[in-house]
């Protein structure tokens, strides 16, 4: 919908709409990072000069992950559990869609949904949607992991709402970050391209408009900072005409200092009867009790994340002396077995970018990935690899989490995670190793063993698990590449 880009959307030739780097990622992202402090490492990807933190642990910041899975993610992730629906009103029938013709969305909106390639709703729309879109209107709770169709719902759900002949803003929604609200505003484009009356704005930073000025966008969406203001302070549009709230990403946005008392201002501006929506990927008691607090009488969606699985993963230990050592028995590894992509974990920035550096002056096409690099470029390495251009990818715990790549037939522990505690990280070990024996297929994982401490870890691991982590002695490679073929 060319019509909601923020340089279109404002019909007042004298407002100036267009945040500065809205639409051009690499801007945007490189305003985190100023360009003098990027270079260019052995594959190519940019790596900031200042190594100061390189010793450190690779930490994986929420709602940087949740970008990344954006946009890393052209699918839906499949889901066989059950949704649980917990009504207001208990008495009263429960409706789910099995298609979006039922749903009697607007034809516009219906040529929307299937040029995006939806043939069906997922398994979270078809309840949720109904909710969303019914007369009087419903509020919602719906947590799901990323990638089960939330963000289309809401924004399927603020189009169908909107009344384009009224010139002013009836839905709101807030996100976390700016980047992520221009996602979310990429989605609600997509999916509003045959709908071009209905217009969008997006109040985050840089976008200034002129003081006085009364919008005319019908959907604004922004993070909560912006969203105050524009609606607060400046007057930029009327919060008591909103008719549908959207909270979006709520872990990412309660874990953002400040982010919760303002999403609690700007709900307190709305009208009792708007319609609010709040989701969430994960669902502790801090995310629990802020969304009571924001959502009145609420139905609430749940929808538990399928549980990786060990079964389908064969795993083993290689005993080595220092890092030299398990640098060698990964090569025997990797030279002795048909594997088709690898990847490697390591615990820190400063090895990832060492074992990086061996693998390449071995010859290997090898990817590297940490958390310094800016999350398009992670996202670029990411695709690439999907792609098969490189065959290895090294990387930190930024990446242990949400990355489906079908050809990863091995995964190795070059560093075993280890929680703040000192002992083993196990869910960060069950999703590293899980990025293997995906999709039916067999997996292996090796953990590199080079102390006492490291093999306390392995005991660890096999006793949460209950599974045995085998010794691989070298002799058992013409075994095990039997076994994998
Ligand atoms: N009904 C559907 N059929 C096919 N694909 C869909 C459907 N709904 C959403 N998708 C696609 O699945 C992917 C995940 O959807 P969506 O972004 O809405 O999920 P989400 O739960 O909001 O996750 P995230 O918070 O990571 O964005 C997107 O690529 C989206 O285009």
């Amino acid at each position: 919908m060319a019509s909601h880009s923020v340089a279109k959307g404002c019909g007042d030739p004298g407002v100036q709409t267009k945040p500065a780097q809205v639409g051009t990622f690499k801007s945007m992202a490189s305003s985190n990072v100023p360009c003098s402090l990027l270079k260019d490492d052995i594959n190519g990807n940019v790596l900031p000069y200042s190594m100061g933190k390189e010793g450190k642990k690779d930490r994986v910041d929420p709602a940087e992950q949740s970008l990344l899975n954006k946009l890393i993610r052209h699918n839906l992730v499949k889901n066989r559990n059950q949704v649980e629906v917990l009504q207001r009103d208990p008495n009263s029938p429960l409706f789910s869609v099995k298609t979006f013709e039922e749903l009697r969305l607007k034809p516009q909106l219906l040529q929307g949904v299937y040029t995006m390639g939806f043939n069906r709703p997922s398994r979270i729309q078809e309840n949720a949607l109904p909710m969303m879109l019914a007369e009087p209107p419903q509020n919602l709770i719906a947590q799901s992991q990323s990638g089960t169709g939330k963000t289309a719902a809401f924004s399927l759900a603020m189009l169908s709402h909107v009344n384009p002949a009224n010139k002013w803003t009836q839905c709101l929604c807030i996100a976390p970050t700016y980047e992520l609200a221009v996602q979310i505003g990429h989605v609600i484009e997509q999916m509003g391209k045959f709908y071009p009356e209905v217009k969008l704005a997006y109040a985050v930073r840089g976008n200034r408009l002129l003081r006085g000025t009364t919008i005319q966008e019908h959907i604004v969406i922004g993070t909560p900072g912006t969203v105050l203001d524009w609606g607060l302070k400046l007057k930029f549009f009327d919060p008591k005409k909103i008719r549908v709230f959207v909270l979006d990403e709520a872990d990412v946005m309660i874990a953002t200092q400040g982010h919760q008392d303002q999403s609690i201002r700007i709900q307190r501006l709305l009208p009792k009867d708007c319609q609010m929506l709040l989701l969430s990927a994960t669902f502790e008691d801090s995310v629990w009790s802020f969304a009571e607090r924001i959502i009145p009488d609420p139905n609430i969606i749940k929808l538990k994340r399928e549980e990786e699985t060990l079964d389908t993963i064969k795993q083993f230990y290689v005993v080595c002396k220092e890092k030299e050592d398990k640098f060698s028995a990964l090569c025997n590894i990797y030279g002795s077995l048909t594997i088709a992509q690898a990847m490697i974990f390591c615990q820190t920035r400063r090895m990832a970018s060492w074992l990086s550096g061996q693998l390449s002056s071995e010859g290997h096409q090898v990817a590297l990935l940490s958390g310094e690099m800016m999350v398009e470029q992670r996202a670029a390495v990411i695709e690439r690899f999907r792609e098969g251009k490189e065959k290895v990818l090294v990387t930190t715990n930024v990446c242990s989490r949400g990355i489906d790549v079908e050809q990863v037939s091995i995964v190795v522990n070059f560093d075993l995670p280890v929680g703040r505690d000192g002992n083993s990280d196990n869910e960060t070990y069950l999703h590293r190793i899980g990025r293997t024996g995906r999709f039916g297929k067999k997996g292996f994982a090796f953990n590199m063993v080079d102390s006492q401490e490291t093999m306390d870890l392995i005991h660890q691991i096999e006793l949460h698990f209950d599974r045995k982590i085998v010794k691989l002695d070298t002799d058992d490679l013409d075994e095990l590449e039997k076994m994998m073929n």
